[in-house]
């Protein structure tokens, strides 16, 4: 049997919001527990909440960027239940009228392809606390630092088939929100993080099948081997012959597994009903115009303009467009050396692994866009050749020089371009590998291109890598052949 895997997301963004979404409590991260909430935090009886503006104007922008039908009027509602972690027993969020409706997504796949994802609603609401499992003698503790922080929940459509789409559709949320400013995107403490709704059907079969949702994952990696995992677990299931149940699942990277929470049998248990405590948002057109106008160029505009401008695959214009920072940086390399498939290759190969190595930011990239820049000229006019430009950049990395120029005249790493120089060279270097000139002379087409790159790799050890590899191509093809 063929299976089609069938996934929809639920994102949950933190909005970068300095206080919380009811209340004028801080929201920063990482303060000592129990200390940012307050009463109205806590839903204490007696206590009124008010809807903190910044978020409104967060949603609207999130919605104008992905051509939304934005809620003109929408509702904060109660959604009911009780967690340690939510002592109030509700949480204050939209149910029926969230203030961004239908709009959707385009992420670039693998192969340079678009897909359109649809999402079905983003709506505000407020967080709840934590539960701590550690440190408190095989008890939990419950930190209420993070109830009512400001989120605004993502819903997609179950448009996408496979872990790698959700992973690409993932970052290209996260790349929105960073653009927008409204969420910091920090995986790592909780700001962004994903339930996967999985199912699978026959391929062909329209009906989906049951989803399991796994809940809260928070980083790229886990997303993809989270749904790969529940994908097989689903399968095995009904291969042998039993039956998914909706339920919601909890994936652990320790073991690379998920395993039932809760059982969930409608979404209706939540007896949601309209806060009596807050009004209903109304939003005036001119309101929403206003904050159009504020939208910066977004990741898939840039994208865009980085294939019509600088001609880059829709893959790499993708990855270059993901960060606002990444872009910038791209752009500034490219003032310098004015070659752009140049500056991409070397912003997404090694810039990129040296900052992933360190555990960088680009913002703190030890080699600067013009250094990268002045290296990329250099490479250009054959001052240098590409290997000896990785030496070159790693010497910039470890601030061994202001600029590849200085670098390499201090290293004398200037490429050997002088054909008389190069020639001589070859000479003594096919003088002291006689044996197999004579052999190569002797052999065939097929044998002898083997041979070939024996010679060329004598040629450029002999040069401690200097000579111009194009120019040692050439001459060594003739002086073999001839
Ligand atoms: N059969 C299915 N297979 C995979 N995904 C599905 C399927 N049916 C629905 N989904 C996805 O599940 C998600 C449902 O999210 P939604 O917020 O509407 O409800 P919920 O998960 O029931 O509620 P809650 O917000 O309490 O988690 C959507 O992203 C939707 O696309
Ligand atoms: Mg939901
Ligand atoms: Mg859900």
């Amino acid at each position: 049997m063929q299976w089609e895997t069938v996934i929809g997301l639920e994102i949950h963004a933190q909005l970068a919001t300095r206080s919380k979404i009811f209340s004028g409590s801080a929201t920063a991260f990482g303060a000592e527990p129990n200390t940012q909430a307050s009463l109205i935090d806590l839903g204490m009886p007696g206590t009124l909440p008010v809807l903190n503006e910044e978020t409104v104007r967060m949603a609207v922008r999130f919605g104008l960027a992905i051509e939304a039908e934005i809620g003109h009027t929408n509702v904060f509602a109660r959604k009911n239940y009780f967690y340690p972690d939510l002592p109030k027993g509700y949480q204050t969020s939209q149910m029926d009228k969230p203030i961004v409706g239908k709009g959707h997504l385009d992420i670039t796949l693998e192969d340079g392809t678009l897909k359109r994802i649809g999402i079905t609603r983003a709506h505000l609401e407020e967080d709840a606390g934590k539960s701590l499992h550690e440190d408190f003698h095989g008890m939990t503790g419950i930190d209420l630092n993070r109830a009512g922080t400001p989120l605004l929940e993502i819903v997609s459509e179950p448009d996408i088939r496979s872990a790698k789409e959700a992973v690409a559709y993932v970052k290209a949320i996260h790349a929105l929100v960073r653009y927008l400013g409204i969420c910091d995107g920090n995986m790592a403490e909780g700001s962004l993080r994903c339930d996967c709704n999985v199912s699978v059907r026959p391929r062909g079969q329209e009906a989906f099948g049951t989803r399991a949702e796994i809940k809260n994952v928070n980083s790229f990696r886990f997303i993809e081997k989270a749904i790969n995992h529940e994908i097989q677990r689903q399968i095995e299931l009904i291969e042998d012959g039993g039956k998914v149940i909706q339920e919601t699942r909890l994936y652990d990277p320790n073991k690379d597994e998920t395993r039932s929470m809760r059982g969930k049998e409608e979404a209706n248990d939540y007896r949601y009903f309209p806060c009596p405590d807050l009004l209903p948002v109304v939003l005036e057109d001119g309101f929403v115009e206003r904050l159009r106008e504020t939208l910066p160029e977004l990741p898939n505009q840039k994208r865009e303009r980085f294939q019509s401008q600088y001609g880059l695959s829709a893959y790499d214009a993708s990855v270059l467009s993901a960060s606002r920072e990444m872009a910038e940086y791209f752009e500034a390399v490219f003032e310098v050396c004015g070659d752009a498939k140049l500056a991409a290759n070397w912003v997404m190969g090694e810039l990129s692994s040296l900052l992933n190595k360190e555990g960088l930011e680009i913002e703190r990239s030890p080699v600067s866009a013009e250094q990268l820049g002045g290296l990329i000229r250099r490479i250009q006019d054959n001052t240098i050749s590409g290997k000896i430009a990785k030496m070159v950049f790693e010497a910039l990395a470890a601030d061994e020089g202001a600029s590849a120029d200085a670098i390499i005249e201090r290293k004398g790493l200037k490429q050997v371009t002088d054909t008389g120089a190069i020639e001589s060279m070859l000479d003594e270097m096919l003088a002291a590998n006689a044996a197999q000139v004579e052999q190569y002379r002797a052999a065939d087409e097929a044998k002898r291109a083997k041979m070939f790159g024996f010679f060329v790799g004598q040629a450029m050890k002999a040069s401690k890598g200097k000579a111009n590899p194009g120019q040692v191509n050439e001459l060594l093809k003739k002086k073999l052949e001839g």
